[in-house]
């Protein structure tokens, strides 16, 4: 899938959209407006959410877990736009820990 139609980019871009032309209709606007303490404060809330969906069970549980981790992606993007951070740069970043086993990672911290 090319970058452009993927639905991550895709929401990016539409975040970027309402940081550039923001609109009284648009929750996203409401977010970037009330800055990191707004913004990360719905993180918090929707990343409890995830986690809480997450322990329950059966096919609803996951449906569930789905929703909510999509809110949760959805409100990170939209702190990362407020904080001028790309996906492309948080990719970027994940692709140069690649094949670096974390617990090695940790380990090199400490000496
Ligand atoms: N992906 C999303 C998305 N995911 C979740 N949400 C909103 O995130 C909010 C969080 O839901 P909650 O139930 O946790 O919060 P709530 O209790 O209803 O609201 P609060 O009073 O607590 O803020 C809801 O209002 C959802 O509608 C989203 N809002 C927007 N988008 C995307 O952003 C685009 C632009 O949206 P606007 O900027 O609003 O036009 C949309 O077309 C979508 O593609």
């Amino acid at each position: 899938m090319s970058h452009e139609t993927r639905p991550l980019n895709r929401l990016e871009q539409t975040i970027l959209a309402r940081k550039d032309a923001p609109s009284e209709k648009s929750y996203t606007t409401q977010l970037l407006e009330g800055g990191i303490e707004k913004i990360g404060g719905k993180i918090i809330e929707e990343a409890a959410e995830v986690v809480e969906a997450a322990g329950e069970p059966g096919e609803e549980g996951c449906q569930h877990t789905i929703r909510e981790a999509g809110d949760l992606l959805y409100h990170l993007l939209v702190l990362m736009a407020c904080r001028g951070v790309s996906l492309a740069e948080v990719e970027a970043e994940l692709a140069r820990r690649e094949g670096v086993s974390g617990l090695e990672e940790k380990a090199s911290r400490k000496s």
